[in-house]
This record gives structure tokens, C-alpha cells and sequence, in this order.
């Protein structure tokens, strides 16, 4: 049996014990910009949350703006990694914390990207098995954001390349991956089979073709045929003009006991 820390901490980052994982990203105001303006910060976390977020990630300095009130269900990740899109290498990351910081925050979890492929790979593999070793230390579950991006790297999204990434970040020691969606979906069924640790699709950027949000919805169901375990959306739930509407249909076809069970109890 695992740890009991270590068994607390997966515990919450799926609120219905089903093995399934609705994560929102929100570091992207590191590596892209503010992700709403700060006036509208509180209520997308009300959102998020009350829309049936399993866990949030955001960098260690933005836990101050966050109310510990509104994370009771929804777990936190601490994100461990940096790069932003003014750097000379995009796809370089470096790390700007470490465990015991995140647990100093109150994580339940922390996330380190790599992306393999790029010209600072090295470096980063290299994070993320430090990062891995402290998380057995201290019993942390350990989320990889791995990513096929780089200069070596003809597509992001070729299934094989994809199964290959999944699995490293599973040899280095994270509990989960998060990655790319391959393309065609289809054969993300090839990537999940692959790989030993429950898989994460990304939701990528936000579409003007998905005013309403459906085409999302529709993406979640294809993760799940493909035996994803989960999403980890940021930018198509941060930009939707009505995230917690969104969060909640997501929220449903991640977990349908759950919100079967929440019908039944509001009957
Ligand atoms: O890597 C990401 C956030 O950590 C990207 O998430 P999205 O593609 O869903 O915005
Ligand atoms: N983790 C992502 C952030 C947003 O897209 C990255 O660093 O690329």
C-alpha cells in the first residue's frame, strides 16, 4: 500500500474517489500573461471550483491571492516550473521552487513541465527526476506537464513520440502526466495503452469556434474513450465567458456517478 501521506494527498486531487482527474491550470501568468485581470481573479477561482475543479495549479507566489476558504474540495498543485514566451528558447523551463517550499504553501501536489525535444532537455529531465526524489521524500504526489515540443521535434501530437514522453515522465517518477492530445484523438488510445501512470490530455488553446463550450465537452469524451484519466484545462476554461457552467458539464463527464448522485440528492 502506498504511503498514507502519500494516499491523502491522491486522495484529493480526485473529489469522487473515481480515479478521474479535472485539473485547471492557471500558470500561464508566467509563461503567457495575466490569465483574467486581477479584479475578476476571486471569482474565476469561485468558478472553477464550484464548477467541480479537482485540483487548480498555480505558482507559489499567486497562493497569496487565493482564499484558502474556497479550496475545502479542490485540491492545490503547486507548479515548480518557469519559462515564458519572451525568452530567447520558449520551450526552455527552469525550476523556481522545490517541494518542501509547495508543502510549506499547503500543496497536496506539485507539477514540474518538461519538454522533450527542446534544446535545454537535458536540463530538464534532470529537474524532473530532483523534483521526484523530493516528492518520495515527503510523500507529494508529482504531476509532469510533459510536452514533444522543440526544435527536434517535427509534430507535438504524433502518437508514438507522445507515448514515448508519457513513459518518461512515468520512469522519472511522476504519478500523473498531463500531455498533448494526438493526433488523430483516435490514437491517443495508443498513448494511453502505453503507459504504466493515468494520462491527462491538455485542452490547448482557446477556440472561436467553441463559443458555447461543446466542442470541449465533446474533447472530454474523446480523452475518456481513449483511456485518459482526466483533463487539465486552462486557457478554454479561463477565457469561456462562463467557466463554472462549463466546469460543471465537464465536472459530469468526468464523473458521472458523482453527478448522477448530486441529481439525485437535489430531487
Ligand atoms: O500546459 C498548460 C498549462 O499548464 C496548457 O494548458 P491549456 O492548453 O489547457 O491551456
Ligand atoms: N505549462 C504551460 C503554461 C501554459 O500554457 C507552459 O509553460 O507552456
Amino acid at each position: 500500500m502506498a504511503d498514507p501521506g502519500k494516499a491523502f494527498r491522491t486522495r484529493r486531487l480526485s473529489r469522487a474517489g473515481d480515479g478521474r482527474h479535472l485539473f485547471v491550470p492557471l500558470d500561464h501568468s508566467v509563461s503567457d500573461g495575466p490569465v483574467v485581470p486581477n479584479e475578476e481573479w476571486d471569482e474565476l477561482i469561485r468558478s472553477v471550483v464550484l464548477g467541480g475543479a479537482d485540483a487548480i495549479i498555480v505558482h507559489k507566489g499567486r497562493m497569496r491571492a487565493i482564499d484558502p476558504a474556497l479550496l475545502e474540495d479542490c485540491a492545490l498543485v503547486v507548479h515548480l516550473s518557469a519559462g515564458t514566451s519572451h525568452a530567447a528558447d520558449q520551450h526552455a523551463k527552469v525550476l523556481v521552487g522545490d517541494v518542501e517550499d509547495a508543502l510549506r504553501l499547503g500543496a497536496d501536489a506539485v507539477s514540474v513541465h518538461v519538454n522533450v525535444g527542446s534544446d535545454t532537455e537535458a536540463k530538464q529531465l534532470a529537474d524532473l527526476g530532483t523534483v521526484a526524489s523530493q516528492c518520495q521524500v515527503w510523500n507529494v504526489p508529482l504531476i509532469a506537464m510533459a510536452y514533444a515540443r522543440g526544435p527536434r521535434m517535427e509534430s507535438s501530437f504524433d502518437p508514438t513520440v507522445l507515448s514515448h514522453v508519457v513513459n518518461i515522465a512515468a520512469d522519472l517518477g511522476a504519478d500523473i502526466v498531463k500531455t498533448s492530445m494526438a493526433l488523430p484523438a483516435e490514437r491517443m488510445a495508443e498513448v494511453t495503452a502505453s503507459c504504466p501512470i493515468p494520462v491527462l490530455v491538455a485542452g490547448g488553446p482557446a477556440a472561436d469556434t467553441d463559443p458555447d463550450g461543446s466542442g470541449l465537452v465533446d474533447y472530454a469524451r474523446t480523452a475518456l474513450d481513449a483511456g485518459c484519466a482526466g483533463l487539465a484545462v486552462g486557457r478554454r476554461i479561463f477565457t469561456s465567458p462562463t467557466p463554472r457552467s462549463l466546469m460543471n458539464k465537464l465536472a459530469a463527464v468526468l464523473h458521472p456517478a458523482q453527478a448522477a448522485a448530486q441529481l439525485l440528492e437535489t430531487a
